[in-house]
């Protein structure tokens, strides 16, 4: 199952038939794993392609073509990548009756590494996301996208420069592991008498009719993504993770990921990491080195005198926990060459990003509020037309580039909309191949574009004396700006 880039029709034909073909044939063109994480990418390696549904054809033909010109212009013909395009979506169901075929599956898990077009999920019935699907079953945990500004791109703040962040989407678990059971259905009568049986079924307002969500949040899952984050802050330079949480309200699950985070920040990362509230006990006894432990615990917590004598105790014995633990190794200023660990309620998150985006860096959060978080921060920095990202598994070297956008239906097949979040996720795939000088190009390319105002429509409506240019133009514009 190889295919070449061809024409798109014979593309099709060779893509159904090429599943024939045996693996063996293109052995020498394929990713391999020298241990967990480790990629070995030869020169030519075969990457697997999904175009996506709705406006995928578009982009996909436009994206595709910047991302072989960077290759071409960084390694003059010495690297390529051999494209195998997969079928997943409505062009699957077409041709082969099924909308996610066991061939793209094993073709992503095979060849390790890939792109994909966005896929239609149905609101409210129907089937339920391939895109979703495709994550869980190749075990994808973390989506990766990050936020950062291109100078002249249309922005709502004002101070766009400010916008740099990272964030790590839990990727399998959450409500987003798709339990739910329909109103009035059997399963949910189960459930209520379940519940019935706890105690609370007096909680579920309207009985009667209402549906179900389980929302699986658990210790391993916590653990791997936070960890990818934070190991991601040190191999970048970043400052800070902040974990973003709902934790007040869903006290074990969204309070789970928040208290298992710090515990492994804290356990796996104890040399390079200071959590927040350290910092503030470190930091008040070096401006103040007589500063008794009680005072400390006054300092960080100004309702000190409120508490009662038990929660008092408690406060005490964190500060001179930090400091009988700690003291040595991140006092005296040593704190601030670490990375910060923090964290951030949701909802106020939301806010944040906008109002204070500079002290956001690294973000990790469960799969709805990365959900939520990633659009909103698109927003910041130009919208979902240049919002890239990638569903990545840190120990298979399983990695999936893939848009934050969707299938933008209304404008599929118009040569219409931005390209620029597939380019985008185009370079991070690059990157992860270790090809950085072609992903440098692919940056040079975007910034020349957009900095001599070549754009589509999106921005163009936001941009007086903007040029307005087609999807496949974009496409061309960053190509001539590689030069
Ligand atoms: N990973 C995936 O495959 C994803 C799939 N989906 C699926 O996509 C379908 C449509 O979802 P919907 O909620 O409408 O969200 P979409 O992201 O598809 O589109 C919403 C709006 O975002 C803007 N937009 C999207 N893509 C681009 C682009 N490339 N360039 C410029 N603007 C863009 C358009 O705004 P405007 O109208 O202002 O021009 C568009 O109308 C659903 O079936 C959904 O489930 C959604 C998200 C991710
Ligand atoms: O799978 C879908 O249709 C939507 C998924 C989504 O919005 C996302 O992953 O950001
Ligand atoms: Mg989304």
């Amino acid at each position: 199952m190889f295919v070449r880039r061809l024409n798109p029709q014979t593309m099709t034909m060779l893509a159904s038939s090429a599943r024939a073909f045996s693996a063996a044939a293109v052995a020498q063109a394929k990713i391999t794993l020298d241990g967990p994480g480790k990629l070995n990418v030869p020169n030519n390696p075969t990457l697997v392609y999904v175009e996506g549904d709705g406006t995928g054809a578009d982009i996909w033909a436009s994206a595709s073509r910047v991302i072989d010109a960077s290759v071409e212009k960084a390694y003059g013909g010495e690297r390529k990548i051999e494209w195998m395009e997969v079928l997943a979506g409505e062009k699957a169901f077409n041709e082969t009756g099924e909308w996610l075929p066991q061939e793209t599956i094993d073709a992503f898990r095979e060849y390790l590494v890939g792109i994909k077009g966005p896929l239609t999920t149905p609101v409210g019935g129907g089937i339920r996301s391939l895109n979703v699907a495709l994550r869980q079953i190749l075990d994808l945990y973390t989506c990766l996208r990050p936020v950062v500004h291109f100078a002249g791109v249309p922005t709502p703040i004002k101070k766009p420069e400010d916008v740099d962040f990272v964030i790590f989407r839990e990727n399998t678990e959450d409500i987003y592991a798709g339990i739910e059971f329909q109103s009035g259905s059997d399963e949910v009568k189960e459930l209520l008498g379940w519940l019935q049986d706890k105690g609370v079924a007096d909680k579920v307002r309207f009985p009667d009719t209402a549906a179900m969500g389980v929302k699986p949040v658990s210790r391993e899952g916590t653990e791997r993504l936070v960890k990818s984050a934070i190991q991601y802050a040190l191999d970048n330079s970043r400052k800070s993770v902040t974990l973003v949480h709902k934790g007040n309200i869903m006290k074990f699950t969204e309070g789970g990921f928040k208290d298992w985070g710090y515990a492994l920040a804290k356990s796996e990362y104890r040399n390079e990491i200071v959590t927040e509230r350290e910092s503030w006990i470190l930091g008040n006894l070096d401006s103040n080195p007589d500063m008794s432990v009680e005072d400390n615990a006054r300092a960080i917590e100004p309702g000190y005198n409120l508490m009662t004598s038990t929660q008092q105790e408690a406060l005490r014995n964190e500060v001179a926990g930090v400091i009988e633990a700690i003291g040595a190794t991140h006092g005296n200023a040593q704190w601030k060459n670490k990375v910060i660990v923090k964290d951030a309620i949701a909802d106020i998150a939301l806010q944040q990003i906008l109002t204070r985006s500079k002290e956001f860096d690294v973000i990790a959060t469960l799969n709805l509020n990365g959900d939520y978080l990633s659009d909103s921060a698109a927003a910041l920095v130009g919208g979902i037309g240049i919002a890239p990202g990638a569903n990545v598994n840190y120990t298979t070297g399983h990695f999936i580039a893939e848009a934050t956008h969707g299938t933008a239906p209304k404008y599929a097949g118009l040569d219409k909309v931005n390209p620029g979040s597939v380019v985008l996720s185009g370079e991070m795939m690059l990157r992860y191949l270790g090809w950085n000088e072609a992903a440098d190009l692919i940056i040079k390319g975007m910034n020349g574009a957009i900095s001599t105002g070549q754009v589509t429509y999106d921005f163009h409506r936001l941009t007086e004396g903007a040029t307005l240019l087609k999807c496949s133009e974009f496409g061309s514009a960053i190509i001539k700006h590689m030069d």
